[in-house]
């Protein structure tokens, strides 16, 4: 499943907001081909956390490496520059324009006729229209359609294809089923599980510890800023897990005093 050397690195990471300090002594290893589910409860610092990886927030102190190499700029590029692609529920997509559209959103591909540039449908429609296939929209729903037309699970769907399509190497999945119904749920979960079979790291942010150690290698918890468990999901059960969520810090404490 892994190869050792960890793809994303996140060592003693710190970070305030202003006199808030929302990161507190970070240290994680994130590798490709694993599907790490990242919990804890409101304001624990997750978003916060994966904002760092994308570039979004600088932290006070710590390091962050990609394939071994430190990263010295935090900037919103980071996450195009590493392939990390985030799925979130409410965002990602623009409603009004056409599911190939979307799909190349800001790469989109062109054609020249006489020297002059030209958006190339063709392709757009052909390759996105294959894709879509493959992870599941439904037969009646063309690549011409606007996205406003798609259910929560199938701009899932768009997201996650784009996503293998663009060679991503990481796909931070945020909530990405709330809202969704039952079989949609599933679905989204199934492709989650095929990323990280083709060797994408799969960082599934969720607050339903029960539904992501199902999919999950790995479970990391965190609460008020600080990483307070990472556990293998073969080693700990949903239930022993939900319990270090509901007691935070101090279970761990405890099985540390003990061990
Ligand atoms: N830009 C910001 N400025 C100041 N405080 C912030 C900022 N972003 C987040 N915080 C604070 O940092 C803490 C961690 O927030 P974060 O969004 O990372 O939590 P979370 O674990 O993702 O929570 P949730 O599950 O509710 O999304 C919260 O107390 C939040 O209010």
């Amino acid at each position: 499943m892994t190869n050792g050397h960890p793809l994303i690195q996140v060592k003693n990471l710190d970070l305030y907001f202003g006199a808030f300090h929302a990161l507190k002594n970070v240290s994680v290893d994130f590798h490709a081909g694993e599907l790490v589910g990242l919990v804890g409860d409101n304001g624990a610092g997750k978003t916060t956390l994966i904002r760092v990886l994308c570039g979004m927030h600088t932290p006070t102190s710590g390091e962050v490496y990609f394939d071994g190499q430190r990263v010295e700029k935090f900037h919103p590029k980071l996450a195009i520059d590493q392939g990390i692609e985030t799925i979130q529920q409410s965002v990602g997509l623009c409603d009004n324009l056409s599911i190939a559209r979307n799909f190349y959103l800001g790469r989109e591909p062109v054609r020249r006729i006489l020297g002059i540039p030209f958006l190339d449908f063709t392709t757009m429609r052909d390759k996105s229209t294959r894709v879509i296939r493959q992870f599941g929209l439904r037969d009646n729903v063309s690549a011409d359609d606007e996205v406003e037309r798609l259910s929560g699970g199938e701009r899932q769907s768009v997201k996650i294809g784009r996503a293998v399509e663009f060679r991503n190497r990481v796909v931070i999945m945020d909530e990405p089923t709330n809202h969704l119904s039952v079989r949609e749920r599933e679905h989204v979960n199934e492709l989650a599980v095929q990323l990280k079979k083709q060797g994408l790291l799969v960082i599934y942010i969720t607050h339903d510890i029960f539904q992501v150690h199902k999919l999950a290698d790995r479970i990391v918890i965190m609460e008020n800023g600080e990483k307070i468990e990472d556990a293998s999901t073969s080693k700990m059960t949903a239930e022993q897990l939900e319990e270090v969520i509901r007691q935070g810090g101090r279970v761990v404490e405890r099985r540390e005093a003990l061990s």
